[in-house]
């Protein structure tokens, strides 16, 4: 079971690496560890095992967030819709996105980052995303606001970016151009 305890931090080389692609077919070993990724978001929204097993509630995660540098992320969450998004993604890849951008009102946050760091993340508004699925299957998902901006969020860990690398140095609180809040 992953727990925080397998979670690097700020400062760990691999928040820094850009992932290697997984092998195609995946590997039963990869497919397993993506499984687990998924598990732990789900159990980090858990109230009840979260509470027992110290989980901060997550709504994604990526392998370089495990030390483990594969092109593999996990995410879980409803947007502010209500609709579930479940997904475990191998080499996942932006295909096309939005001149568009957006950013959550709120800012982000970051399991690896156990600080709060103040300022709006612009991110694209909608974007189309291939991958291969927990099957092993293809899949293109499109998507936007919210889902967009978590979604991107994740495959920023597996280039080696932080959400906070986006941020306004001068003006946190700057509204980009072409820029719409979420929440
Ligand atoms: O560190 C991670 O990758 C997981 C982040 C993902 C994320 C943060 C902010 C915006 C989009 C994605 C965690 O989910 S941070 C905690 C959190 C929990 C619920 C909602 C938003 C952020
Ligand atoms: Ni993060």
């Amino acid at each position: 079971m992953i727990t925080m305890d397998d979670i690097v931090r700020e400062g760990h080389p691999s928040l820094r690496e850009k992932a290697e692609e997984v092998p195609i077919p995946p590997s039963d070993e990869d497919r397993q560890l993506l499984n687990d990724m998924l598990t732990f978001i789900k159990n980090s929204q858990d109230e009840k095992i979260a509470d027992e097993y110290h989980l901060r509630p997550g709504v994604g995660l990526a392998a370089t967030q495990l030390g483990i540098n594969k092109r593999m992320c996990a995410v879980h969450f409803e947007d502010l819709k209500g609709k579930m998004y479940s997904y475990g993604l191998i080499n996942p890849k932006i295909v096309s996105h939005s001149v568009e951008q957006a950013y959550l009102s709120a800012g982000e946050g970051c399991l690896s980052v156990d600080r709060d760091v103040e300022g709006y993340v612009p991110r694209n508004a909608r974007i189309t995303v291939k991958a291969i699925g927990l099957d092993g299957k293809e899949l293109k998902l499109r998507l936007r606001d919210y889902a967009a901006i978590v979604v991107q969020h994740e495959i920023d860990h597996l280039n080696g970016v932080m959400f906070y690398d986006h941020i306004n140095q001068s003006n946190p609180f700057a509204i980009p151009d072409h820029s719409k809040p979420i929440g």
